[in-house]
């Protein structure tokens, strides 16, 4: 590869073209096909006034960008953030394009963002955003179009307004507009879960494939949120040991076990991990190359690059959140013999269980837990089959073959349509 800075290291969208004309390169893409997945095919950015509480007005800007739809309706979460760029919103969106590729969904993948700080805004305000910022792309979302959901600082309430304000829009209630709902409103049963639980479902398999065992695996997570608390405490169940939790403002350790569901209490009683006396405090950024068996990065884009890759020490990384891993990193990782479940495959359950709640909400017939539990763990098994048969049939790593995979079934759909005719 060729000498980057780190600044074009860590920018996501550089992130995601590079892996695709990487494994475009490889699957020898038809040059047409390869111009049209290289950009999203609409980005939309919208500036939007809200009435603060003390009066005055802000403007936020705000973004939702759609790379494909060609197998499907746009679909893809919505995160609030003062960090939001449009190349992260740009990556974001692609990168839904080959998850739900790779587990085979039929959606396309879009993505959205606001920059703002959440944390410094009451609940009034982010609804007084939420709602004119769905008022703004109204064109361009709904269930045949483009559904978002929850990401980094949105959640249930906050689905639930768009889908209110949508359907005030269109007159009329339209549940499938939104997934990652309340369950009144027509969320799925195990949607909240369905990230963390994923990513336990594909550790399981890594273990089987790498002839490793459950119990006593260490295990590291960086990020307590939605996706690494709810992959915690469903490892925990299975017997892997949660040795390290990274959080923003500090990390703990205890090389005997976190009580994960204690952790989870105290978490929600005080909003930090922070003074937990389960485990000793450590360093965030060091928990990421402590000893362990599995690493997973669950907060946030460039947390491996070419500045720690070649200090990890985890025999697999499960990737979490979305791009934790830079191009070059991979690189390192992969002369490491690192095993790594790549994003777009390990987090996929989250969009999965999003299908399932649009199906549902179309359907207006609601499944249990267990049905919902059942067809996730087949779909994933599924996926992360195929990508390390693809990666073995290729001679290729696992994120590589999760693209080419993902870029064949994408092509595949475009040509097929005749979009490219
Ligand atoms: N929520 C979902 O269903 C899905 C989320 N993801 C991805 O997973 C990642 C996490 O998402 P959520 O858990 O939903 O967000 P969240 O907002 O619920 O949790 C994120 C957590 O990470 C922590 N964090 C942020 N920066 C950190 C840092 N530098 N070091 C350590 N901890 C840090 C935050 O304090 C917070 O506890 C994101 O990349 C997101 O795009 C991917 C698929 C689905
Ligand atoms: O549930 C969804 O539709 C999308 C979740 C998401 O944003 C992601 O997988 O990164």
């Amino acid at each position: 590869m060729a000498t980057i800075t780190l600044e074009q290291e860590i920018n996501p969208w550089e992130a995601q073209a590079a892996r695709f004309d990487y494994a475009a390169r490889k699957l020898n893409l038809d040059e047409g096909i390869w111009k049209i997945l290289r950009y999203p095919s609409r980005e939309i950015i919208v500036h939007i006034p809200v009435m603060m509480d003390d009066g005055h007005i802000e403007v936020f800007t705000g973004f939702r960008v759609q790379h494909s739809v060609a197998r499907g309706p746009g679909k893809g979460g919505i995160r609030y953030s003062p960090d939001v760029t449009l190349d992260e919103v740009r990556a974001l969106a692609s990168w839904m394009t080959w998850k739900c590729a790779v587990v085979n969904i039929p959606f396309g993948g879009a993505k959205g963002g606001i920059i703002c700080d959440p944390k410094h805004m009451s609940m009034g305000e982010i609804e007084r955003m939420t709602r004119r910022y769905t008022s703004d792309i109204i064109e361009f979302i709904g269930p045949e179009k483009d559904v978002p959901a929850p990401d980094v600082n949105t959640n249930d309430q906050v689905m639930a307004w768009i889908m209110d304000t949508y359907s005030m829009h269109m007159r009329q209630t339209v549940t499938a507009v939104v997934t990652g709902k309340p369950l009144s409103i027509g969320g799925s049963r195990g949607r909240t879960e369905a990230t963390g639980r994923g990513i336990a479902m594909v550790c399981d398999e890594a273990m089987r494939y790498l002839s490793m065992r459950q119990e006593g695996c260490r295990v590291v997570i960086q990020g307590f949120g939605n996706v690494g608390s709810n992959a915690a405490r469903l490892m925990t169940d299975r017997g892997y040991k949660i040795v390290g939790i990274a959080e923003q403002d500090g990390g703990l350790y205890n090389p005997n076990g976190i009580d994960v569901c204690a952790l989870l209490d105290y978490r929600e009683r005080n909003r930090t991990v922070l003074g937990f006396k389960g485990a000793e405090a450590a360093d965030s950024d060091q928990l990421l190359l402590s000893d362990c068996e599995i690493l997973i990065p669950a907060a946030t884009e460039n947390v491996i690059t070419s500045r720690n890759a070649d200090r990890i020490k985890a025999r697999i990384v499960c990737e979490g959140a979305n791009g934790p891993t830079t191009a070059v990193a991979d690189e390192i990782l992969a002369d490491k013999k690192i095993f790594i479940i790549p994003d777009i495959l390990a987090n996929a359950g989250g969009v999965t269980a999003s299908y399932f709640e649009w199906v549902q909400d179309r359907q207006g017939y609601f499944w249990n837990e267990a049905t919902v539990n059942e067809r996730l763990e087949a779909i994933l098994r599924e996926s992360f089959d195929d990508v390390v048969r693809y990666a073995e049939a290729h001679n290729v790593n696992n994120r590589i073959a999760a693209y080419m995979l993902a870029i064949d079934r994408v092509a595949f759909t475009i040509k097929q349509r005749g979009i490219y005719a």
